[in-house]
Order: structure tokens, then sequence, then C-alpha cells
């Protein structure tokens, strides 16, 4: 038998969109408001969904302790509060946008997931805008 169980958590960071190979015109077209220079905030909601069996012993697909101290240790230790661009090392040459943070925290969280396991992470970077990862 095999079920998602899931655990929501809660960020905020500031952000810049732009290519520093862009001239500021491109930059303006393509990322509009997102690509002003002094940044501006988001309140990240964070869904990190894992799927696998559930086991006979103890009735768990995962331990929600051990997932919420490792979405802690992980993510938001490493993102809350900070400026993405300037302070986080895997966005120093990455665009934040919502597809690639969705990226950096699965592929953060991964190797900690028991590998028989199907790893989901959903990012809302709006209450409106948000982007699903599954590895694939
Ligand atoms: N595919 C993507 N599109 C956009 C992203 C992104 O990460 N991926 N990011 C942005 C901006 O950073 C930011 O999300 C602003 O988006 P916007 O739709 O303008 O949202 P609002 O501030 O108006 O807030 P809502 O509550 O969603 O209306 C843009 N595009
Ligand atoms: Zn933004």
């Amino acid at each position: 038998m095999k079920v998602k169980v899931s655990r929501k958590a809660h960020f905020n960071a500031a952000h810049r969109l732009y290519r520093p190979e862009w001239d500021e015109a491109k930059n303006s077209a393509v990322f509009g408001k997102c690509n002003n220079p002094n940044y501006h905030g988001h309140n990240y909601d964070l869904v990190v969904s894992v799927y696998g069996e559930v086991d006979k012993d103890t009735g768990f697909v995962m331990d929600m302790k051990i997932l919420k101290a490792l979405i802690k240790e992980k993510i938001e230790d490493a993102l809350d509060h900070k400026n993405l661009n300037v302070e986080v090392p895997e966005f120093k040459h990455l665009n934040p946008t919502a597809e690639n943070i969705a990226v950096v925290i699965w592929n953060k969280l991964r190797p900690d997931i028991d590998a028989s396991k199907d790893l989901e992470v959903v990012l809302y970077e709006t209450p409106r805008n948000f982007v699903t990862y599954n590895g694939k």
C-alpha cells in the first residue's frame, strides 16, 4: 500500500530576476518589476511530499518528525530571510525563479529521503503562483 505524506513549510526571501549578460532594456522587457536592482521579497510557502510504501511495523511512509527537521535544516535555515542572489551559493549563477528554487530545494532534500520513495516539491511564490518539481 502506497501513500503520499506531506509537510508544509515557509520562508521569506529577497531576489532579483535578471541575466547579467543582457542589457537593462532586455532584462526589463523580460522580467519587468522582478528585475528591480534593489531586489524585492516573497513569502514562499513550500509543500514537500514523500510517496511510498507504508511500513508495516510503524505505519509510516516517513516519520514526519524527521521530515520536519530535514526541511528546517536544509531549506529554512539556508533560505529564510536571505537575499537569494547574494547570500545563497546555488543562485550565484542561477536566476532565482520559482522553477529554479523548487529544483534547488528538491536537490537539497533528495539525498536524505529513502531512495525507494518519490519526492515532490510544490513551491508557492505568491498565493496564486506556484510550481511543482518531482525530479523528472
Ligand atoms: N514562470 C515564472 N514566471 C514568473 C516568476 C517565476 O519565478 N517563474 N516570477 C515572477 C516574479 O518574481 C513574481 O512572482 C511576481 O509575479 P506576479 O505574477 O507579478 O505576482 P504579483 O506580485 O502580482 O502577485 P500575485 O499575488 O501572484 O498576483 C514573475 N513571473
Ligand atoms: Zn519575485
